[in-house]
């Protein structure tokens, strides 16, 4: 079985290709990655992984946008609970697009073969069709590792390897796009180079049990069964999903048991560790915890750099020549600290409006660019937070912040507290005058380049800010 064979455009195999072509299909995966960001935003991080991303966009012609899918069932959903809001997307983006139209292999494959009026009688899903496709960018290359995820991965790792099952399940949890997709994505292609044999199967929980309503409708239940348990890896993501719904729960259960019985190694995610998941069932939560329980931490400060800059590597063959000036990564690094698929959208959407424009990518056009972005991460902390954190610092009275004293070490401190306010919340620079005692916003303008400045060339000042940075974070 290969998982992966799903994520390739279904032209990637023609061999008479011309430039042409080549710039179509460039520009189609380009649109396409702009309006998947879009659809992400629209449908939610769940939905989205599950429906919209095996699909691809492989041309847009006289209002109508084919999209590829790697199976029917695929196709016949997101058609039915999508296509508006795709339609409108792309309509936006590059359009215009009125309307879809799907193609996927197996379907060129009936029609090929059959007669367009004659329905296939209902067929026991193939393992091809119940594998997830599998992204080609997560792999254990493209992971950044950090103090936050360096156990997963080493776990991750480990399994992937393939050697005797030690832990059974993997258990990996975290919040939000901190990295559980990838790493399975990154475990099973692993595991089919190495063991190009062996029978991996990944799926997200919520495929398996639209799989097993299907097959429970098309009395194609045994087959199912058979299926599932003859796999020699199974990895289900998103496991969570399956809480309350029943039936599923318990044909979960005994797929889950039969294969640790054969030692079949299993590999689960979920957004929570397995005795948090509502409306689990005990013995379910009790088996999940039989393995190896590792979670993704929230992204530190470092981890976030290293993956900008990771992503900022690979963006740059795609947007050769574009500059990006110093200081604009840590201050994304320290701005964006909700999950990393907001800051790889960021950093995206920075590089395309940059290229745009043909300018290099500064710490302007940052904020400006991405003014909705750094708004919805603002941590909230207010000015006056600041200022009494930096006045607890340098042992200063809070009044100095906003009084009119001059005196360097009363001065100082406040410029420090002026440029966290500029670096840490969306205050303009009126505002934050006006809440240091009614200066004027050249003052403040002043005062944050002056620490800037200092910045470069005060190791201590740059410790200090670092430190109040991070108490302020915390
Ligand atoms: N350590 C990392 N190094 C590089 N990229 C990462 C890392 N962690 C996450 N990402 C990227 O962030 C994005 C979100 O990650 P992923 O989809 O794996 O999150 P998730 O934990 O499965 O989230 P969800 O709960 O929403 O399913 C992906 O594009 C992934 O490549």
């Amino acid at each position: 079985m290969s998982p992966g064979r799903g994520t390739e455009s279904p032209h990637a195999g023609k061999s008479r290709r011309n430039a042409g072509q080549e710039t179509e299909l460039g520009e189609m995966e380009r649109l396409w990655g702009q309006a998947r960001a879009e659809l992400q935003k629209i449908v939610g991080a769940d939905s989205f992984s599950t429906w919209i991303e095996p699909l691809r966009l492989t041309g847009v012609q006289d209002g109508t946008a084919t999209i590829a899918c790697p199976t029917r069932f695929l196709s016949d959903w997101v058609s039915r609970h999508y296509s508006d809001d795709i339609v409108k997307v792309l309509d936006r983006m590059g359009g215009p697009v009125q309307r879809l139209s799907f193609e996927t292999r197996s379907q060129t494959a009936r029609q090929a073969a059959a007669p367009a009026v004659k329905r296939p009688a209902p067929r026991p899903a193939s393992e091809e069709e119940l594998a997830a496709p599998l992204d080609s960018r997560f792999t254990f290359e493209n992971f950044v590792v950090g103090k936050p995820n360096e156990l997963a991965h080493a776990a991750a790792r480990r399994v992937a390897e393939g050697g005797p099952v030690t832990f059974n399940p993997l258990f990996l949890y975290g919040g939000v796009g901190l990295g559980k997709t990838h790493l399975m994505h990154a475990i099973a292609r692993e595991l089919q180079i190495r063991q190009p044999e062996a029978r991996v199967l990944y799926l997200s929980a919520e495929q398996f049990m639209y799989r097993f309503v299907q097959a429970l409708r098309d009395r194609t239940v045994m087959d199912f069964k058979e299926l599932f348990r003859t796999v020699s890896v199974l990895m289900v993501d998103d496991v969570q999903f399956i809480a309350g719904k029943d039936s599923t729960q318990e044909e979960f259960f005994h797929t889950f048991n039969t294969l640790v019985d054969q030692g079949k190694q299993i590999v689960i995610s979920a957004d929570r560790a397995p005795g948090e998941i509502k409306d689990m069932e005990e013995r379910i939560k009790s088996r999940l915890q039989c393995g190896l329980v590792v979670d993704l931490h929230p992204t530190d400060y470092e981890l976030r750099l290293g993956i900008l800059q990771s992503k900022t590597d690979s963006f740059r063959t795609q947007y050769p020549g574009l500059q990006i000036a110093p200081g604009v990564l840590e201050f994304l690094a320290h701005r964006i600290t909700s999950n990393v698929r907001v800051l790889e959208g960021a950093l995206q959407r920075l590089f395309a409006f940059a290229s745009l424009m043909g300018r290099e990518i500064t710490l302007d056009m940052t904020q400006e660019c991405l003014a909705d972005i750094l708004r919805a991460n603002d941590r909230k902390v207010s000015i006056e937070e600041i200022q009494r954190k930096v006045a607890e610092h340098y042992n200063i009275r809070l009044a100095d912040m906003i009084g009119p004293k001059r005196v360097r070490i009363v001065a100082r401190p406040r410029q420090i507290a002026m440029y966290l306010a500029k670096q840490m919340t969306s205050r303009s620079l009126p505002e934050i005058g006006r809440r240091f005692g009614g200066r004027d916003h050249t003052t403040i303008m002043h005062g944050v380049k002056k620490i800037e400045e200092l910045r470069g060339s005060d190791r201590s000042l740059a410790e200090d800010i670092d430190l109040l940075r991070r108490l302020l974070e915390a």
